[in-house]
């Protein structure tokens, strides 16, 4: 199969041509960074893209005009953005398109397992790390994180978590994601970490996962690019590909 990789020079779409180099029965066709013609792409039949929140929806519209699937890492996804994608799939029902805020598959799990923890605590907390170069806040996993946190609590009747904060500096209880609680840290020598903190009465859960190295995407992303294929429409995650259902 034939891969190109959108945002070849960046950390993690270095470490996707060597992902892709290394597989069997996938060929690196284009490396393409920014300000790179996309035409020498138009070979491939996936296109992976860690670019920039920026760049992907345009970098989406190329690919599925020229009937290109795609493995998309890329953050930044709003619901408005994927109505959008679901719009441009439809004039293209044979194209598939995998979004996946998180590649590894601990991350994937621990957004499983703070979705089942949701509903049995009163108060919950999310923490994103990362390194200091990463232009987004609160990364896509937290978003994510979250959203199906607030959404397994909202199922259950859960209301909203405790706190009595009247007095406040701007940013001190961080971000507001579906009545979720984000904190976002930047830190030198970080890569990618997170940590859900469940709380009540009398005890605390807390779930966390490490990315020490960015090869703890790259079984994800080949998974996806061996499935996307197969996948017309709209994929948003990596649950299904891995054999965990939804
Ligand atoms: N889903 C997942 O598992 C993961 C997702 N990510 C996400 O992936 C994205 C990239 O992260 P990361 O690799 O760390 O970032 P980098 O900044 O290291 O890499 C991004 C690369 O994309 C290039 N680029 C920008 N615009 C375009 C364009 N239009 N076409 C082609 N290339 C372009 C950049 O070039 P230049 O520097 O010249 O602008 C840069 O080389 C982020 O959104 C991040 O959150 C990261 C890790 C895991
Ligand atoms: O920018 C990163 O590094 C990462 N971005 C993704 C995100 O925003 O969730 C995935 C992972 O956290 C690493």
């Amino acid at each position: 199969m034939k891969v190109a990789v959108f945002g070849a020079g960046g950390r993690m779409g270095r470490a996707s041509c060597d992902a892709v180099e290394a597989a069997d029965g996938l060929e690196l066709v284009a490396r393409i960074d920014a300000g790179d013609d996309r035409e020498a792409a138009a070979a491939a039949q996936v296109v992976i893209d860690f670019t920039h929140p920026d760049a992907v929806m345009d970098n989406l519209a190329w690919c599925i005009d020229r009937g290109i699937s795609a493995v998309v890492g890329t953050t930044g996804f709003t619901p408005e953005r994927l109505d959008r994608l679901r719009g441009l799939l439809a004039d293209r029902p044979e194209v598939g398109v995998v979004i996946a805020a998180n590649f590894s598959v601990g991350a994937v799990l621990l957004m499983r397992f703070a979705e089942q923890a949701a509903r049995f605590y009163e108060s919950v907390e999310v923490i994103e790390l990362h390194h200091p170069d990463k232009a987004d806040a609160p990364s896509g996993t937290a978003i994510s994180t979250a959203r199906r946190i607030a959404a397994a609590r909202a199922e259950a009747g859960v209301p909203a978590p405790p706190d009595a904060t009247v007095h406040e500096l701007p940013g001190a209880r961080g971000a507001d994601v579906d009545g979720v609680r984000v904190h976002g840290v930047r830190l030198r020598g970080l890569v990618a970490h997170e940590e859900v903190l469940f709380g009540d009465p009398g005890e605390t859960l807390t779930l966390r996962h490490d990315s020490f190295d960015r090869s703890s995407f790259m079984p994800g992303v080949i998974a996806a690019v061996r499935a996307v294929p197969d996948r017309p429409g709209l994929t948003v995650g990596i649950d299904d590909i891995l054999g965990l259902g939804r």
